[in-house]
């Protein structure tokens, strides 16, 4: 356990209204602390810290002039929100963050009402802050009462055509609403794209001009650092003085940039913005990610994520490895295969470590697209790419490629243009919980036509499910594969091309059959073994394709076995609903096969480690043992006995 930081100012803090009743000299001091105490509890639980270092100063001076949970705060992705977890009455659970049974890393309504609107997916904030406001407007019901709707920002998830789609919205409606743009000029990685360098340009290359001159046209209010000529007041006005800015023209009062740490402006700004805004605003601060550790500071991502670390070191305490992973196996074999193949190209939504392609990227640099946190763009980019000749992969996380569905559909599968889909963080992702789980793809991609789509049991069948997508050109092509570890299986030294719609048999048994579409793999030969034990004769089968079907492996297996089960991790309506679906159409039920199928459970999963979540999903080995001997009708405490 850290050594716990002495905040004399911040215990005195248990819920916002406490901020109140500090000088602006004292809320320096809780700032201070604030970050310090978010710094410790990170050290003890592992998360994200960066971004929440990065709004320590906007957290506290938010939570001091406004009113929550009357005012409505959103923030976005929610990554950022550990120091607005500790002023909003969590302090004392802020060291459970991301565990079992613990607070979530993100925001999130059924914790707390300081909790207006749940995210963790990017960008979704501004188009939440208007419905309040015009929630509010409209006389809607509410049991924390309405008032301002403020919406915090980042610059990287500023850059989503959602966040614009919102600004449009907002600008023509014309409501009073409060966006703050936090740019630090990061998003996971170093952002890409034209927003960023505007962002930057808006900052760094405008002119100075008579302050007078821009009062005069500008937003009929101002903060009394204005009035007064101060230097600082120049530097806030240098944003307002060009004029025209985007935000402008989008029907936003533009006010900035203003220095997100320094609590002398940000105190009278939102104090001026709540007594004076009439219509939307967007404030401009500019914040550092890891503001004030400086390991996270000076690190590559700023200090985004960390396992648990020393605080004095900033030494991160990650487990050993036993097995590479498969983000790293994916970004090994894409390159072997872009060695052959020139056509090859890689695309990221903003994930360039998370999906393994900054190793890609450095290698070939001229066939890496960081297209920012823009999954619909990416993928109907993807689907330009592949229509243009070239054989693009789309690496996009499970969660995230759901906003990219329709683009999925319309783009790519009725185009029938052969985009390869490399999904990672398939399955239940641990410590992100619920709003991160690879829940659904096998289930949306299945039901498309002309839809390839594999699942890797392991690391080496990772590799060969790469080749196999390099080699398909016959419309699109999907596989998924977990966050983590692979299991530690010898490798090929080059992936092999997989025959389309084959599967694998492990083992051959004679009453019960196995039928495994993904890591869970590795569970099934366990519960086999544990069967076998019992007396039980059991196949296993690595299913490989969801789509298409192993039809004939399938229907042989539903011939020469009692019961028949499949095991996925996914939500219903993936593999197992096409094996039923195949046994149904073939009249196979009718000769009395008994047929199950396990899948993920119809929650939201809660976070936790992903053995845990698993056991909650009852998809562990020996829920598998115990699903068979239950079908079969064997009496499991009886057989152990
Ligand atoms: C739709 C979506 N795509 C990708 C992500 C992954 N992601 C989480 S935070 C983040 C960076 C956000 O950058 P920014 O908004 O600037 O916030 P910062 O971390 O810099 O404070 C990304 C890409 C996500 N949460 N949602
Ligand atoms: C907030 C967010 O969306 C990301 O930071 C996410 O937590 C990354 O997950 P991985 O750690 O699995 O890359
Ligand atoms: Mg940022």
């Amino acid at each position: 356990m850290s050594q716990r930081p002495d905040t004399p100012h911040l215990d005195r803090v248990h819920l916002p209204s406490d901020l109140k009743q500090f000088s602006d000299a004292e809320l320096h001091e809780v700032a201070r602390e604030l970050r310090a105490e978010t710094i410790s509890a990170v050290s003890e639980t592992g998360g994200h810290l960066g971004a929440g270092l990065g709004v320590v100063e906007l957290t506290v001076a938010l939570h001091s002039v406004f009113d929550a949970p009357r005012d409505k705060i959103i923030w976005d992705v929610s990554h950022q929100c550990y120091p607005h977890k500790i002023l909003t009455g969590r302090r004392e659970r802020i060291r459970t963050i991301r565990q079992k049974d613990g607070l979530s890393g993100f925001t999130k309504r059924s914790e707390s009402p300081y909790d207006p609107f749940g995210a963790a997916h990017s960008s979704t904030s501004i188009s939440a802050a208007l419905g309040f406001a015009v929630a509010r407007d409209l006389g809607g019901a509410s049991e924390t009462g309405h008032g301002d709707a403020i919406a915090v920002i980042g610059d990287g998830a500023m850059s989503a055509g959602m966040a614009f789609e919102a600004m449009n919205n907002a600008g023509h409606l014309g409501k009073r609403l409060i966006v703050i743009l936090n740019d630090n000029e990061m998003s996971i990685a170093p952002p890409t794209g034209a927003l960023s360098s505007y962002l930057t340009r808006l900052y760094a290359e405008a002119p100075f001009q008579d302050l007078k001159a821009v009062a005069k046209g500008a937003m009929g209010f101002l903060p009394p650092p204005f009035q007064e000529g101060a230097k600082r007041a120049k530097e806030m006005l240098k944003g307002m003085a060009m004029g025209g800015t985007l935000f402008e023209e989008l029907g936003f009062s533009y006010l900035g940039p203003v220095d997100g740490h320094d609590l002398d402006q940000l105190l009278p700004i939102l104090r001026t913005v709540k007594s004076r805004a009439t219509g939307p605003i967007l404030i401009h601060a500019l914040t550092k990610k890891g503001k004030g550790y400086s390991h996270a500071e000076h690190a590559p991502d700023k200090g985004h994520a960390r396992a648990k670390f020393d605080v004095v070191t900033g030494e991160q305490k990650k487990a050993p490895s036993n097995a590479p992973g498969y983000t790293k196996v994916f970004a090994e074999a894409l390159m072997q295969e872009a060695a052959e193949d020139s056509r090859i190209c890689a695309i990221t939504a903003a994930m360039p470590d998370g999906t393994g392609l900054d190793l890609f990227a450095e290698r070939y640099p001229s066939r890496t697209f960081d297209v920012g946190i823009a999954e619909q763009h990416g993928v109907t980019f993807c689907a330009g790419l592949a229509a243009g000749g070239m054989r693009p992969f789309c690496a996009i996380y499970s969660t995230f490629l759901q906003r990219g569905y329709d683009q999925v559909v319309h783009d790519v599968a009725i185009q029938r243009l052969p985009v390869r889909f490399a999904i990672d963080r398939a399955g239940l992702v641990g410590a992100d919980g619920a709003t991160h789980a690879g829940s659904y793809d096998t289930a949306f991609l299945t039901n498309l036509p002309g839809f390839v789509v594999m699942a890797a049991a392991d690391e080496a069948e990772l590799k060969h499910m790469v080749r196999t997508a390099a080699a398909h050109d016959d419309g699109p092509i999907a596989f998924r594969y977990p966050r983590g570890e692979g299991v530690g299986v010898e490798m090929p030294e080059r992936g092999q091309i997989l025959e389309i719609g084959k599967g694998r048999v492990m083992k051959e048994g004679t009453r019960v059959a196995l039928l495994s579409f993904g890591t869970r793999l590795a569970e099934c030969l366990t519960a086999s073994e544990a069967l076998e034990a019992r007396g039980v004769s059991v196949t296993v089968v690595d299913a490989r394709f969801a789509k298409p079907l192993d039809e004939a492996l399938i229907l042989r297996l539903a011939r020469e076995h009692e019961a028949l089960l499949t095991v996925e991790e996914g939500a219903v309506g993936g593999f197992g609903s096409h094996v039923a679906q195949l046994l149904a159409e073939n009249a196979v039920f009718d000769r009395g096969l008994k047929y199950r199928s396990m899948v993920l459970p119809d929650i939201f999963v809660d976070q936790a480690s992903p053995r845990d979540m698993y056991a909650v999903a009852k998809l562990n080995a020996e829920d598998i043992e115990a699903k068979v001997l239950g079908t079969l009708g064997v009496d499991v405490l009886d057989k152990r006995a």
